[in-house]
C-alpha cells in the first residue's frame, strides 16, 4: 500500500516537473536562447519579454499615436505602425522583435524579399490564432503545399482578363447605386459635404456579392455580413443559409462559372472542388477583397481631393477616353492616367500594410540562420516609404514617379509590393483594379471634390490602413 502510494506521488511528481520545464522553457528558455541565436547572427533585437514579447508595448505605443489625428502628410508610418517605426529607428533594419513568444524577422533586403516570396513551399504562410482571422482562414489563403498549387490552378482562370470582362456591368450597377446615392444628398444644393467612407465600404461588398452571386447579389451579401459578426459560430452557415432562398444558377458565378451543374450532379466539378470548397472560396474572397478594394477606394479619392492638379487631369482622361459613353472594358484599360494615380494611391497607403511567413526548420536565408519557428516579416508599409528606395520625395504624392512602370522607378527590385508577390501574389488585384477603375471614371464625370475642413487625417490598421475618422469631402455636382 505504501510502496503504491510512493510510486503514485514518484509519478505525479515526474509530470509536474516534466509539465513545469516544458511551460518554463516555452515561455522563458527558448526565446532566450533564440534571442541569442539571432543576435549573434548579426540582427539587434528587442529583448524577449516574459509571455507577451512587445505585444504591450505595441499595444501602447498604437492607441496612443492614434488617439489623435494627424496634419496633413503622407509621412504615416509613425502613426500606421509606430512600434515598427521606433523599432526600425533605434534598432536598423536588420532587426527582430517579438510577438508573444514568437520572434519576428524583419525582411528589407530585396533580394531577400523576393526568395522568401518565391520559395513559397519552405516559406509557409502562418494563419493567426485570433478567432475573427478564423473566418478568412480558410480557402485560397490559408491552404499550403501541393493543396494551394491544385486550388490555385483552379481559381486562376475565374480571374483572367477574360473573365473579368464580364464583371464589368456588375460594377457599373455597384458604382451607379452609389453615384446615385450621392446625387440625391446633393438633389437640393451643387455642393454638399459626404464622409465618403462608408459609401465605398458598401460598393467593394457590392460589387464582390454581385460577381459572386448575380442576381441573387442581396441575399448573398447580406449572408457575408451575417458571417462577419460570427453568426456562422451558432450554426448559420453560407450554404445553409443560402440555397433555399436562390437557385444555383447565381451561385458563385465568379468561380464556376458553367461548372455548377457538375457540382450538383457530381459532388465536385471536373477541376474537383467540392461545393463546400466553393463556398470557402467565396467566403475568403469577401473578406480579403472588400476592406482591401474599399480602402484603396477612399485613399484615392482623399488624395484627388488633395491633388486637383491630378483630379483635373484625370477626368481630362475619362473625358476623353469615354466622352458620354457609359465606361466599358476597353476604354478602362486605356486609362493611363488613372492607373499611376492608383500605383501611388497603393505605395502611399497600401491596404495591407504587411505580410508574414513562417520557418518549419531551421534554415539558411541570404547571410543568415535563422531557427524554427521563426516569423518573417515583409513590411510593405515601411518599403514604400523608404527613402533609400524612392528618393527624397518618398513622401510626396507623384504618381508620375510610375509614368514608365513599375520595374523602372523600382529598378527591378522587390520593394513595391500592394498585392504581395512571388506565386501567392493576391489573386483579385485585376479585380480591384478594373473595379477602382470604373468607379472612378464615373465618380470624375459627375463631380468634382475637395477635402473637407472637417476632414481629419488619420490612417490606422483597422486592420487595413483605413482613415480612422471618415473621409469628409465636399462634393460638387458638374
Ligand atoms: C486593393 C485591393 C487588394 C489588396 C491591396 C490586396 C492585397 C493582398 C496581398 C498583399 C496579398 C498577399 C498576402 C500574402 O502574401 O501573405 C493578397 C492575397 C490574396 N488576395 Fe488580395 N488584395 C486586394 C483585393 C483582393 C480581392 C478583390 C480579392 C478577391 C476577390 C482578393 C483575394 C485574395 C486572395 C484569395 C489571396 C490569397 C492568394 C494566395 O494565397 O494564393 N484580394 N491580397
Amino acid at each position: 500500500m505504501e510502496i503504491t502510494t510512493v510510486s503514485c506521488l514518484l509519478v505525479v511528481t515526474t509530470i509536474f516537473l516534466y509539465l513545469t520545464w516544458r511551460i518554463s522553457n516555452w515561455l522563458w528558455f527558448k526565446p532566450k536562447r533564440i534571442e541569442k541565436f539571432l543576435k549573434v547572427e548579426g540582427l539587434n533585437g528587442s529583448p524577449y519579454r516574459f509571455i507577451h514579447g512587445d505585444l504591450k508595448e505595441i499595444e501602447q505605443m498604437t492607441i496612443e499615436a492614434i488617439s489623435k489625428p494627424i496634419n496633413i502628410t503622407h509621412d504615416i508610418v509613425p502613426r500606421v505602425d509606430p512600434f515598427l517605426y521606433k523599432s526600425i529607428t533605434t534598432l536598423g533594419k536588420n532587426c527582430f522583435t517579438w510577438i508573444g513568444t514568437t520572434p519576428v524577422v524583419h525582411v528589407f533586403e530585396p533580394s531577400t524579399i523576393r526568395e522568401v516570396l518565391a520559395k513559397y513551399k519552405k516559406y509557409d504562410k502562418q494563419m493567426s490564432d485570433n478567432p475573427f482571422a478564423s473566418l478568412i482562414s480558410t480557402g485560397l489563403i490559408a491552404v499550403k503545399g501541393g493543396e494551394w498549387d491544385q486550388r490555385r490552378k483552379i481559381i486562376n482562370p475565374a480571374f483572367h482578363m477574360e473573365k473579368l470582362k464580364h464583371m464589368v456591368p456588375a460594377f457599373y450597377m455597384s458604382c451607379s447605386e452609389m453615384i446615385d446615392n450621392w446625387l440625391t444628398i446633393l438633389s437640393q444644393e451643387s455642393s454638399c459635404e459626404v464622409d465618403v467612407w462608408p459609401y465605398f465600404r458598401t460598393l467593394s461588398s457590392d460589387a464582390i456579392s454581385r460577381t459572386s452571386f448575380g442576381s441573387s447579389f442581396k441575399e448573398g451579401k447580406k449572408i457575408f455580413e451575417l458571417q462577419k459578426e460570427l453568426i456562422d459560430l451558432i450554426g448559420l452557415s453560407l450554404k445553409s443559409a443560402y440555397i433555399p432562398g436562390t437557385s444555383h444558377d447565381d451561385l458563385l458565378g465568379i468561380l464556376l462559372d458553367s461548372n455548377y451543374k457538375e457540382i450538383e450532379q457530381h459532388g465536385n466539378n471536373s477541376f474537383g472542388l467540392s461545393m463546400d470548397e466553393v463556398i470557402e472560396e467565396c467566403k475568403l474572397f469577401y473578406f480579403a477583397g472588400q476592406e482591401t478594394t474599399g480602402n484603396l477606394l477612399v485613399w484615392t479619392m482623399i488624395l484627388l481631393g488633395q491633388h486637383p492638379e491630378w483630379q483635373t487631369r484625370a477626368r481630362e482622361e475619362v473625358l476623353r477616353v469615354f466622352g458620354d459613353n457609359k465606361p466599358d472594358i476597353n476604354g478602362l484599360s486605356h486609362l493611363k492616367d488613372i492607373n499611376i494615380i492608383l500605383n501611388e494611391v497603393l505605395r502611399l497607403y497600401p491596404p495591407v500594410g504587411y505580410f508574414t511567413r513562417i520557418i518549419h526548420d531551421e534554415n539558411k536565408l541570404g547571410k543568415l540562420t535563422l531557427p524554427a519557428g521563426t516569423l518573417l516579416q515583409i513590411n510593405s508599409l515601411y518599403l514604400h516609404h523608404d527613402k533609400d528606395i524612392w528618393g527624397e520625395d518618398v513622401n510626396e504624392f507623384k504618381p508620375e514617379r510610375f509614368s514608365q512602370g513599375v520595374s523602372k522607378v523600382t529598378n527591378g527590385k522587390t520593394v513595391y509590393l500592394p498585392f504581395g508577390g512571388g506565386p501567392r501574389i493576391c489573386i483579385g488585384q485585376n479585380f480591384s483594379i478594373l473595379e477602382a477603375k470604373m468607379a472612378f471614371a464615373m465618380i470624375l464625370y459627375r463631380f468634382s471634390f475637395e477635402i473637407s475642413p472637417s476632414y481629419s487625417h488619420a490612417p490606422a490598421y483597422m486592420p487595413g490602413v483605413t482613415p480612422q475618422f471618415g473621409a469628409h469631402l465636399i462634393l460638387h455636382k458638374l
